[in-house]
Parts: C-alpha cells; structure tokens; sequence
C-alpha cells in the first residue's frame, strides 16, 4: 500500500496548537498526523508521494543523534471513546494524555490511524459490544463475528513519521505489537512510555483482557490503577 501527503494546517487545541497533517492511501483512506515541534522533511516538501515499501532506510548520522528523541503515540481511532467519552474503554483518556504529554515535551507525534474497532471497523466493533453485553469478553466477542482478535496494520507509520524526518521514537503505549512493528520496519524505539489512564469500573475487566489474553503490558493489578485515577 502506498500513502501519499495531502495537506497540512495548523490546530489549535485545548491541550495547545498542533501542526495537523493528512495522508491517504490508495483506497482514499484518511490517517492523520498531529505534531509539535517537527518540520516536514526537506525530501518531503514538494508533497512528493510517498510508500512503505521506499521510505528512507534508517540512518544514523552525527545531526540525528544529537536530536531530541520525539514523543509519539500511534492511536486507533475509536468514535465511541475518542468522541462520545465512552467508558467502556480507555481511548479517549489516552489521546488526550498523550496530546498534553505530547504539548509539555514540545517535541513529539500523534498518528491518528483509521483503524477503528482495532482494524474490524464501526459496525463491526457494535456488533461485538452488543456480545459482550450478553457477557462475552473483547478477544471472544471478535472470534465470535469471525473476524480476527486485532485486524490492524502499522506500515502507515514509517511514511507519516518520514514526512517529518523522525526515524526514532520514545513511544506510548502498552502494545508490544506496535513496538514490534515499528523496530521491524526500521524506526527505533528508544523507549516505551506506558500510558494506564482511564481506568474505571466498566474497563477494568476489559483491561484485564487485554493484559491477560492479548499481551498488553498493563499493571498486575488494575484495581490499583482505578484508585489511583480517582
Ligand atoms: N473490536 C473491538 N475493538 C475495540 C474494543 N474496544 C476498543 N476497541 C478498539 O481498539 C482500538 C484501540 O486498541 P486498544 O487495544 O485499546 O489499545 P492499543 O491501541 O492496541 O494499545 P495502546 O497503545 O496501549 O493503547 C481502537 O480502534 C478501538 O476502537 C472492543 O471491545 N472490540
Ligand atoms: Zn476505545
């Protein structure tokens, strides 16, 4: 798949001003990249097309080590907890820690994927909470529908994050497969920043799901976390 840069205009927000960046696909999929702090590539200034497959190999020259390492957060999109505050998950908390964390750094990254329902898409993603109503968890309620557990890709990432010249990442997340992705494709990550926000008494089982049948690298003891929400 290969992506190409459409546009770009400034964003302010409640969290501070972002430079917001739009990328497509070859289906005329939408992704979007907010920044701070970062200046688009100089390869990258003619709004040249860009694709996964010719981003730039990782170099380590002299300027880049010297380079503060940007803050960046890969987020799905989820409607219901992005835009509707929904608690039945922690979306909508995590991007807006991640744009204030992002803000205070001043340096940093918010790739906004297109993937929503973790890549099953909206109706789908219904679908599986109206199972998950009748007690079925979140790995189960997709199985259920016949869809895989996670139909999400990454290779979006390494041409957003070329476009602004970044070939390595402090990263939040608790995913370790997108940590896994982005050091297969040749974007470093120098750190992982787990980000546990948002926990509350309708997520903590879901959460607990992630870590337990999902691999998500959350706390032992979730409970705890929701105390310390509060
Ligand atoms: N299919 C499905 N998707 C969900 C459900 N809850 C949240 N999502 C989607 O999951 C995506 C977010 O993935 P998460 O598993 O919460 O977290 P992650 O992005 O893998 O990992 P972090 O970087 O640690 O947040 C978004 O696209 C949400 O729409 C659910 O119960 N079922
Ligand atoms: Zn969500």
């Amino acid at each position: 798949m290969s992506y190409q840069f459409i546009t770009s205009a400034k964003l302010p927000t409640r969290h501070g001003e972002f430079d917001i960046h739009i990328f497509e696909n070859d289906a005329g999929q939408e992704h979007v990249m907010l920044t701070v702090g970062l200046s688009v590539a100089e390869q990258n200034t003619d709004a040249a097309a860009i694709s996964s497959q010719n981003a730039p190999p990782l170099q380590k020259d002299e300027t880049l080590v010297e380079q503060p390492i940007p803050l960046v957060r890969i987020h799905s999109e989820c409607l219901t907890g992005d835009a509707f505050s929904s608690l039945k998950c922690d979306c909508g908390p995590q991007l807006n820690t991640a744009m204030q964390a992002i803000q205070e750094t001043g340096y940093g990254a918010i790739l906004y994927l297109r993937q929503e329902g973790r890549g099953i898409g909206l109706t789908n993603k219904i679908r599986a909470y109206a199972l998950q109503d009748q007690g079925h968890d979140t790995l189960d309620a997709n199985l259920m529908l016949g869809l895989p557990a996670d139909a999400r890709i990454y290779d979006m990432c390494g041409p957003m994050l070329a476009h602004v010249g970044v070939k390595a990442v402090k990263l939040i997340t608790n995913n370790p497969d997108k940590v896994a992705y982005l050091a297969e494709n040749g974007i470093e990550v120098v750190e992982r920043v787990p980000l546990l926000v948002g926990v509350n008494d309708m997520n903590a089982e879901y959460l607990a799901t992630k870590r337990d049948r999902m691999g998500h690298l959350l706390d032992k003891n979730i409970n705890t976390a929701i105390h310390l929400n509060k």
